[in-house]
C-alpha cells in the first residue's frame, strides 16, 4: 500500500502506540463480550457527558479565534454537530438511568478526565486554529477507528444494547464527516513549517494518550 502523506496520518503514526491499545481496553472488552456492568456504563455516560461539555467549548474557542468566516463556520458547525448527533444517543442512555442533562451539571469529572478536559481547555485559550483542531481530532477520529475495529472483530455489537452507540461511530455518515476533517487538516496545516508541524503534532499525541487513559479510567 503507498504510504500517505497527508498530515494528519502522519499525526496517527506518532500516536500509533495509544491508538492500537484503544480496542484492548478492559472496558471496551467487557462491552464485546457482554460482561459490562449497568453501573460501568452508566459511569462511562456520565463521565463522557461531563468530557463533552469541554470538549464542545474548544469549538466555541474556535469560532472566537478564526480568522476567516469560513472558518468560523467550519467551527460553528462542528459544535453543532456534536451537540446534536452525539446528543441523542447519549440523552437516550442518560434517561434510562434517570438522568438529565441538568443533573449531570451538578456532577463532577474523575480526576483523569479533567486531566483530560483540562488540556483540551488550556489548549483551546492559549493556541491558534490548528492547534485546537489537532487537540479534538483523536477524540472524534479514534471512535471511528475504534468502533470499527471492534465491530470487524465481534459484529453482534451491532445489535445488542450497544447498538445505538455503535452506529452512530461506524455510520457511513460518520465516515464522510471524519474524511471532512482529514482534508480541513491538510488544508489547515500541510503549508505550516517544520517547528509548527512537529508542535501539532506533539498535541495530537499528548490528546492520543489522554483518550487512551480515559477508556483505562473506565474499568
Ligand atoms: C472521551 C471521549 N473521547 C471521544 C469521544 C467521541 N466524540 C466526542 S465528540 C465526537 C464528535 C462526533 O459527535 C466524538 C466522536 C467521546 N464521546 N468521549
Amino acid at each position: 500500500m503507498k504510504q500517505s502523506t497527508l498530515f494528519i496520518d502522519k499525526a496517527i503514526s506518532a500516536a500509533n502506540s495509544y491508538w492500537k491499545a484503544y480496542s484492548k481496553v478492559p472496558f471496551l472488552v467487557a462491552m464485546e463480550k457482554g460482561t459490562l456492568s449497568q453501573d460501568a456504563f452508566r459511569d462511562y455516560i456520565v463521565q463522557d457527558s461531563l468530557y463533552l461539555r469541554a470538549y464542545l467549548k474548544c469549538f466555541g474557542y474556535a469560532v472566537a479565534k478564526s480568522r476567516t468566516l469560513r472558518e468560523m463556520q467550519l467551527f460553528y458547525e462542528a459544535l453543532g454537530y456534536v451537540s446534536d448527533g452525539e446528543n441523542k444517543t447519549r440523552l437516550a442512555y442518560l434517561e434510562e438511568f434517570g438522568l438529565s442533562d441538568a443533573d449531570i451539571d451538578e456532577m463532577t469529572l474523575k480526576p483523569v478526565g479533567k486531566a483530560y478536559a483540562e488540556f483540551l481547555l488550556t489548549t483551546a485559550k492559549q493556541g491558534t486554529v490548528e492547534d485546537i483542531v489537532m487537540v479534538t481530532m483523536p477524540c472524534l477520529m479514534g471512535y471511528y477507528d475504534v468502533f470499527t475495529t471492534l465491530v470487524e472483530r465481534s459484529p453482534h455489537l451491532a445489535h445488542g444494547y450497544y447498538a445505538p452507540m455503535v452506529a452512530d461511530y461506524t455510520s457511513s455518515r460518520y465516515a464522510a464527516y471524519i474524511e471532512s476533517w482529514r482534508q480541513e487538516v491538510e488544508r489547515l496545516c500541510a503549508g505550516l513549517d517544520n517547528e509548527r508541524q512537529a508542535a501539532l503534532i506533539d498535541l495530537f499525541v499528548e490528546a492520543s494518550r489522554h483518550e487512551l487513559a480515559f477508556w483505562k479510567m473506565l474499568l
